[in-house]
């Protein structure tokens, strides 16, 4: 037995609006780990095609363009930045226009093969651990984590809480969005939203923020202890 804190790598999966960022995030500071939010890298990726002109249904051209940005992601979960050749994104990269063009961009292999990269990269140099969170942390980009998590809600619960987000959105509008991303999202070929065999499922849609944040914090503690 030993005191020594062991470094820890944590993958948070599932679908849009389970509440994946939000717990990710206060699981990391709580614990004294740092936090990548994925999907952030696919919008900001996602944003530099339309800013520079590639049609996003145009796979080969966005395949051809894929390792041209310089995306860095800063992992402090307190303050967690991303920029794309040295511009601010954390803005643009949650437009509607992002949003809606996101899952074709993912889709294409050589886009995949450049993040994936980038997050592993990441993942390594994280000097206390890290929390990952995306669609496939734990199937493909950190398949020896530490901790799977698979997070779920029901549509109307996930719906409910992006509406209050987007103040006056049309719930059912954003139920069927949710619901259409998400299906793209677990059909793409390569690396689809999928739970890890071996992830822990945690239903989110009757439990409150806090008691999900508990709930991940008390799995990564019991990890730990049982590393020592
Ligand atoms: N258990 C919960 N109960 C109520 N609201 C929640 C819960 N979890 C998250 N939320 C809220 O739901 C919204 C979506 O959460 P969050 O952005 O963390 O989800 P996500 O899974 O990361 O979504 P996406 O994949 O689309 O980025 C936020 O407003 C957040 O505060
Ligand atoms: N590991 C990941 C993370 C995200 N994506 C894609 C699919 C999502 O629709 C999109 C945006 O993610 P969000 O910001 O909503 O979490 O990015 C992926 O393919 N793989």
């Amino acid at each position: 037995m030993s005191d020594t804190v062991h470094s820890v790598i944590v993958a948070i999966d599932g679908p849009s609006g389970t509440g994946k960022s939000s717990t990710s995030k206060a699981v990391a500071a709580k614990l004294g780990l740092s936090y990548l939010d994925t999907g952030a890298q696919y919008r900001a990726i996602t944003w530099w095609m339309i800013t520079n002109g590639i049609d996003v249904d145009d796979a080969a051209a966005v395949a051809d363009a894929a390792g041209k940005p310089v995306i860095v992601s800063g992992t402090d979960p307190s303050h967690p930045t991303i920029t794309v050749d040295g511009l601010d994104a954390s803005g643009p990269i949650r437009t509607q226009e992002v949003t809606s063009k996101v899952s074709a961009v993912s889709a294409v292999p050589e886009v995949r093969t450049r993040i994936t990269g980038l997050q592993r990269s990441i993942a390594a140099a994280a000097p206390h651990g890290i929390v990952v969170e995306g669609r496939d942390i734990g199937t493909t980009v950190l398949p020896d984590a530490d901790l799977k998590i698979f997070l779920t809600a029901s549509p109307e619960a996930r719906a409910a809480r992006r509406a209050g987000e987007l103040k006056g959105a049309d719930v059912s509008a954003t139920r069927e969005a949710l619901i259409k991303r998400d299906a793209a999202d677990s059909t793409r070929k390569t690396s689809p939203l999928a739970k890890a065999d071996d992830a822990v499922e945690v239903d989110t849609t009757e439990l409150t923020l806090q008691q999900v944040i508990e709930c991940v914090v008390t799995l990564v503690e019991e990890k730990r202890a049982a590393a020592k």
